[in-house]
């Protein structure tokens, strides 16, 4: 007899599973923005980020800085809405993100970007995701977090005070209504030891 086929204890534990997005608390930030926080959305996230820190395909991205072309600081990949995504959770998370918001949003939320932020090195500067129709129109960008805590900062569009956001192992926020055009977010560097993070972001199609 052989055990090789029997789930362990350990696999049974470690099936990640979506809790209640009804949990979720939406911050008005003005000018017709808001975000949505739900930590913990994601619970017996490990699976998923051990397949996400696997080999899926992430690239090193690279920009025209001045007269220097530099690595974009995080790793990227891209899953076109039918690109089948690396894990089911991934999908689900989808299905139960438009389930929840797609009665607001008027559309689903279709492509999935992962970054990859290997350490504290790694970031995003200050942007808008305004690729597309976010320029110009309300849109949602949902993002989900796995591994190491990052916080995600917003500050208004000319100036003012930023906000964090502390995204950590399987939290979910997401950015609705006027977000993408009135205020900016990023991922700030750190010093701090921190272990590799990936977000994976929900967006419409034709908004990145
Ligand atoms: O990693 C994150 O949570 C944010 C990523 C982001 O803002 C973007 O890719 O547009
Ligand atoms: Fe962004």
């Amino acid at each position: 007899m052989t055990l090789a086929h029997q789930p362990s204890m350990w696999d049974l534990a470690e099936q990640a599973t979506l809790e209640p997005l009804a949990g979720v608390v939406r911050h008005h930030l003005g000018r017709g923005a808001w975000v949505d926080h739900l930590p913990g959305w994601v619970a017996g996230s490990d699976e998923v980020l051990d397949v996400l820190l696997g080999d899926i395909g992430w690239r090193e991205d690279r920009r025209q800085m001045y007269e220097r072309e530099v690595a974009v600081p995080r790793l990227l990949r891209w899953y076109p809405g039918q690109e089948e995504l690396p894990h089911s959770l991934l999908t689900d998370a989808r299905t139960e993100l438009n389930r929840h918001y797609g009665p607001e949003l008027g559309e689903p939320l279709v492509t999935a970007g992962m970054c990859l932020y290997r350490d504290g090195r790694d970031s995003v500067a200050w942007h808008g995701d305004r690729i597309g129709r976010g320029r110009s129109a309300d849109t949602m960008v949902a993002i989900v977090s796995f591994g190491s805590p990052r916080p995600l900062l917003l500050r208004p569009v000319g100036g003012g005070e930023s906000l964090r956001f502390p995204l950590g192992h399987g939290d979910l926020v997401v950015m609705g209504g006027s977000c993408q055009r009135t205020w900016e977010h990023c991922i700030p560097k750190t010093t701090k030891p921190v272990g590799p993070r990936v977000s994976v972001q929900f967006r419409p199609s034709g908004v990145a």
